[in-house]
């Protein structure tokens, strides 16, 4: 096993800060192509730790695996998805501060995967009690509940989370996970009553049919044709096994029969809604026509309005009430899934480390306010990441009087959270004006607002060339990740900025604007992983096709642009590979210098000096800032780091020795002590 990972590392660069060429992206492609070939999956670029999806089961996530990170330094092993949570891990405990993961990537790039072998490294590796021991099964079980109800096959991911995950894990001081916690953020609630062509609903819905005992689907009313449904569309996915998979893990995290049972009415009651037929009367009004529904459903062609202190009640046309029947159908789906989160996270009680999983897409179709929240929460999420690593560089560096360039993209988060004239507000104010909301004026709101903004263009902005390929319908946002064109036509932006009710005039002030709520809700999301130490995991989808071993260098360029995998290598390299504070550093290293070793009394930095200088650090491999040393090279580290692994075995005989004296001193003292006394009598 160790020659061939001695073999394994020979291919390409484990870290890209070691590439010969860090400006060329032809380089760093190459690199990423090599390791891939080799089934190398993962490459650091210093602590981020990019990920390439090898679409098969690689055997490298086995307990032994697990033995082999544990508390083994970053750089001394080859780059693993386990030496980061390790990292990360240890990071939390000798340092004492709150650790975040943060992992990104397009749909399908293995941000689902990362997250789930992160929980699993830390219920295999980490101190239990009796309590974890159920904990950590409760917490991975969590896993095939949320993926049931809130994940679905797509075009580019057979198992796509349609929701926004941040999942916390809570350590008691000793390291014993004791806890878990999840937030969920803006389900796709539009799939369950449409899905684009050849993707599906949420898997629930087929588990059920194809996995329900015939007394429950008859207790439900349902037949198991998946076809028989307005709703679905017919596409098995091993669904039987995963409905008994789903079925016992609800039972580990302590659903009760009942709830279970309850559950599974909604679900059949979801898929019944889609069923109902609308006839349209000769004055325009709707009734249903399947006679079975009329009891349950008839409420749904009609609007109670207040005006003025009273209550009437008025029919809805035809088209209005299809959309209210499936308003109520996504707003039931959305309810029920924030129940599971809840249960689910009752069940994981006092909580634990964190993951916030987003899904980065780059998607050149037109698309609706869904997508919109999705990108901009992809946007927020990026600039996260330039402020906490690139920024942050960029300042310490500056000090340095180095100057580096990297794309920030702060306009684009301006353009669309801005207080009065980002997009946001415009969407807001139209939606609370007087009247029916347009999406006519909405769009003329934003040219008025907006236009000439470098990042935003309209067909009436656009020049011919873009004018051409553009809809008088839609505008186009130039996102970090690349141009995303977003429809206002009919029933997309503002009716679901509203929530997707139909519009009631006189109670405008109570409508609070879903893309405000989203706003607020990814502001609190950032406020919490601002307060913590992050680590990254950038994924990259190599295919298309689900392949393993297919690299579409296209595609994978794509990524490594608007990911900002380059800028974060140039960064990394335009400075040093390492810094630490002077006290963390000699603190580690005293041991290799006779003069700071047991302990050094004078000045911190006078310290480091003395250290490095016994070390053989040249000039140009260092730097001593004001509290911290700036190590250029990653190799000289690994020198150091190697060195220090060396000296472990004397070190621990020096102690033993030092301990073994003071206790036999102790001893002897004490018998010295009790002879004097006895002589005194
Ligand atoms: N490390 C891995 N080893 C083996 N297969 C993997 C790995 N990572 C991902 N895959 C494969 O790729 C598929 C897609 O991965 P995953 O669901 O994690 O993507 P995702 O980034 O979470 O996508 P989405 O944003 O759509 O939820 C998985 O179902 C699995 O088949």
């Amino acid at each position: 096993m160790e020659s061939a990972l001695t073999a394994r590392d020979r291919v390409g660069v484990q870290d890209f800060v070691l590439l010969e060429n860090y400006n060329s992206e032809v380089a760093f492609i190459d690199n990423l192509r090599r390791r891939f070939r080799e089934n190398l999956i993962y490459t650091y670029i210093g602590s981020v730790l990019v990920s390439v999806n090898p679409y098969k089961d690689l055997e490298i996530y086995s307990k032994a695996q697990m033995e082999r990170y544990r508390g083994v330094s970053f750089y001394e092993i080859s780059p693993h998805i386990y030496a980061l949570s390790d990292n990360t891990y240890r990071a939390m405990r000798t340092e004492r501060k709150d650790q975040c993961i943060l992992i990104s990537g397009e749909s399908g790039a293995g941000k689902t995967e990362a997250s789930k072998k992160i929980l699993l490294y830390y219920t295999v590796t980490c101190p239990t009690g009796d309590h974890m021991a159920a904990l950590g099964e409760r917490l991975l079980q969590s896993n095939p509940v949320l993926e049931a109800f809130g994940n679905a096959k797509t075009l580019r991911n057979d198992n796509s989370s349609r929701f926004g995950k941040y999942m916390d894990v809570q350590f008691d001081f000793k390291g014993v996970p004791v806890g878990g916690h999840i937030l969920n953020y803006l389900l796709e609630k539009s799939r369950v009553v449409h899905q684009n062509h050849g993707e599906r609903n949420f898997h629930i819905f087929y588990q059920l049919l194809e996995g329900g005992d015939d007394d429950l689907l008859k207790s439900l009313e349902l037949e198991r044709n998946p076809q028989n449904y307005n709703y679905l569309v017919k596409v098995s996915i091993n669904d039987k096994n995963s409905w008994k998979t789903v079925m016992n893990a609800l039972l580990v995290i302590g659903f009760v029969e009942e709830e279970v049972q309850n559950l599974m009415n909604i679900i059949g009651g979801i898929l019944h809604l889609g069923n109902t037929q609308f006839g349209e009367g000769e004055e325009g009004e709707t009734y249903v026509t399947n006679e079975d529904q009329i009891l349950t459903l008839e409420k749904v062609s009609r609007a109670k309005l207040t005006a003025k202190g009273e209550e009437m009640i008025s029919p809805l046309n035809f088209e209005q009430t299809l959309s209210a029947r499936d308003a109520l159908a996504k707003s039931v789906y959305r309810r029920t899934f924030n129940w599971l989160v809840e249960k689910i996270n009752q069940s994981l009680a006092q909580k634990v480390m964190q993951k916030f999983k987003d899904s980065t897409e780059k998607i050149s179709l037109s698309l609706g306010f869904e997508q919109f929240c999705i990108n901009y929460c992809n946007e927020k999420l990026q600039q996260l990441f330039i402020e906490l690593t690139l920024q942050y560089e960029q300042e310490e560096y500056e000090t340095e009087g180095i100057t580096v360039q990297y794309f920030d993209n702060k306009i684009i988060c301006e353009l669309i959270e801005e207080k009065h004239k980002g997009i946001i507000s415009i969407m807001n104010e139209e939606c609370l004006r007087p009247g029916e909301t347009c999406d006519a004026s909405f769009l003329e709101k934003m040219e008025d607002s907006i236009g000439g903004h470098p990042h935003f263009v309209t067909h009436k902005l656009a020049n011919g060339k873009t004018r051409r390929v553009m809809s008088r319908e839609e505008f186009r946002l130039l996102h970090y990740a690349g141009e995303v064109s977003y429809n206002v036509n009919g029933e997309t932006i503002l009716k679901q900025n509203e929530g997707l009710c139909p519009k009631r005039s006189h109670d405008h002030v109570f409508v609070i604007q879903a893309s405000t709520q989203f706003k607020n809700s990814l502001m609190k999301l950032m406020e919490i992983l601002m307060s913590k130490e992050p680590s990254y995991v950038r994924c990259i989808k190599p295919n298309d096709s689900k392949q393993p071993g297919k690299f579409d260098e296209v595609l994978v360029r794509h990524q490594v642009k608007y990911l900002g995998l380059m800028e974060n290598l140039r960064v990394r390299r335009a400075g040093f590979a390492y810094r630490r504070r002077f006290e963390a550093f000699l603190q580690r290293y005293k041991p290799l210098c006779p003069e700071t070793w047991p302990n050094w009394n004078g000045c911190l930095s006078d310290g480091v000096s003395t250290l490095v200088e016994h070390l053989g650090y040249t000039p140009e491999e260092y730097k001593l800032g004001r509290s911290k040393i700036f190590i250029r090279f990653p190799k000289t580290l690994f020198t150091t780091e190697d060195a220090l692994e060396a000296k472990k075995p004397e070190i621990a005989l020096i102690l033993q020795k030092s301990w073994r004296g003071y206790t036999e001193r102790s001893k002897y003292q004490r018998i010295r002590h009790a002879g004097q006394s006895t002589t005194c009598w």
